[in-house]
């Protein structure tokens, strides 16, 4: 393949109860193209433009080059043409689909099928594999590691979730958030957790009555309060009102999941964006460029 087309799918992890193990894939999309070039050259439109570095540091790239380290082959200067649309550091995945979209490129590019050494490579870039997993396999995915790396299993999300995304304006870095939660945490709240994260898988796939009482969360959320008190705000506000509100991943971003397209009248939403979203069934796609 002379060069390649990639469409990768935002995510949100944690659903509320699973932290670090429960991601889905939203119908909000990057598109990269990757070609053979001269010399390298990165270009990036909508999301992150003017932010991110445009040379070997760019975050699809160095992707893009682990992985075609690890499949043996080198694209050498290749142009990299970016088309953003996940906005970034909203909780919504999009370091995740950065590095998706570079091993998916890597492994286009080297006329390879995408396997398990791309989530466990993604996953060690990412740090978990929560994203990376949603953001490659499509749908409601359950991620976790042991002695053979990272791994994950894919299930189908039941047809009638509706996600709404309430974005913020305002960003937070994901290993900042992470470094506010705790060592340990109380067994309580361990098995409350475990319960509740087994409750979520049934609920998002089969029975999303149960939504609300599936993504109550002990782990994270609460801990993180202080790096965003208006998403905290509304995440509670909405679930008073019976809404299965989270944080949607590390944050900033309200994530509402429920049977019914539309949020409760009379919400003081300022401040935030309502974006209905689509789950992406497809996870990442790649094509001939
Ligand atoms: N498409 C991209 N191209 C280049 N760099 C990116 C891209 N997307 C994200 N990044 C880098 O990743 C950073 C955001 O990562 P971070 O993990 O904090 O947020 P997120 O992935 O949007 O949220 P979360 O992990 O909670 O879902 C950006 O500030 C940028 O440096
Ligand atoms: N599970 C991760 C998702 C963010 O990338 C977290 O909550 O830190």
């Amino acid at each position: 393949m002379s060069g390649v087309r990639v469409r990768v799918p935002a995510s949100t992890a944690n659903l509320g109860s699973g932290f670090d193990a429960l991601g889905m894939a939203l119908g909000r999309h990057d598109e990269v193209v990757v070609r053979p070039a001269l010399a390298t050259a990165v270009h990036v439109t909508g999301e992150g433009a003017g932010e991110v570095a445009l040379d070997e540091r760019h975050l699809v790239l160095r992707a893009l080059r682990a992985a075609a380290a690890k499949l043996g082959t080198d694209p050498g200067p290749v142009e990299l043409i970016c088309a953003n649309t996940i906005p970034h550091a909203r909780g919504l995945g999009s370091s995740a689909a950065a590095i998706v979209a570079g091993i998916a490129a890597a492994y286009g590019l080297a006329g390879k099928r995408l396997d398990e050494d791309a989530l466990h490579l993604a996953a060690e870039f990412e740090g978990h594999a929560d994203n990376v997993a949603a953001s490659l396999l499509g749908g409601l995915v359950v991620a976790w590691h042991d002695d053979g790396g990272f791994r994950a299993a894919r299930l189908e999300p039941h047809p009638d979730l509706r996600v709404t995304a309430i974005v913020p304006a305002e960003r937070s870095d994901t290993h900042v958030t992470r470094g506010l939660l705790p060592e340990t945490v109380p067994h309580a709240d361990a098995a409350f957790a475990a319960g509740r994260a087994a409750l979520a898988v049934h609920a998002l796939t089969a029975a999303p009555e149960l939504l609300l009482a599936a993504t109550a969360d002990r782990l994270h959320q609460d801990y993180r309060e202080s790096a965003y008190p208006a998403t905290l705000r509304l995440v509670r506000e909405l679930r008073a009102l019976g809404v299965a509100a989270v944080v949607s991943g590390a944050g900033p971003t309200v994530l509402a999941l429920s049977t019914e397209q539309d949020l409760p009248d009379g919400l003081d939403l300022r401040g935030f964006t309502a974006w209905p979203l689509d789950v992406d069934r497809s996870g990442v796609v790649v094509e001939g460029a």
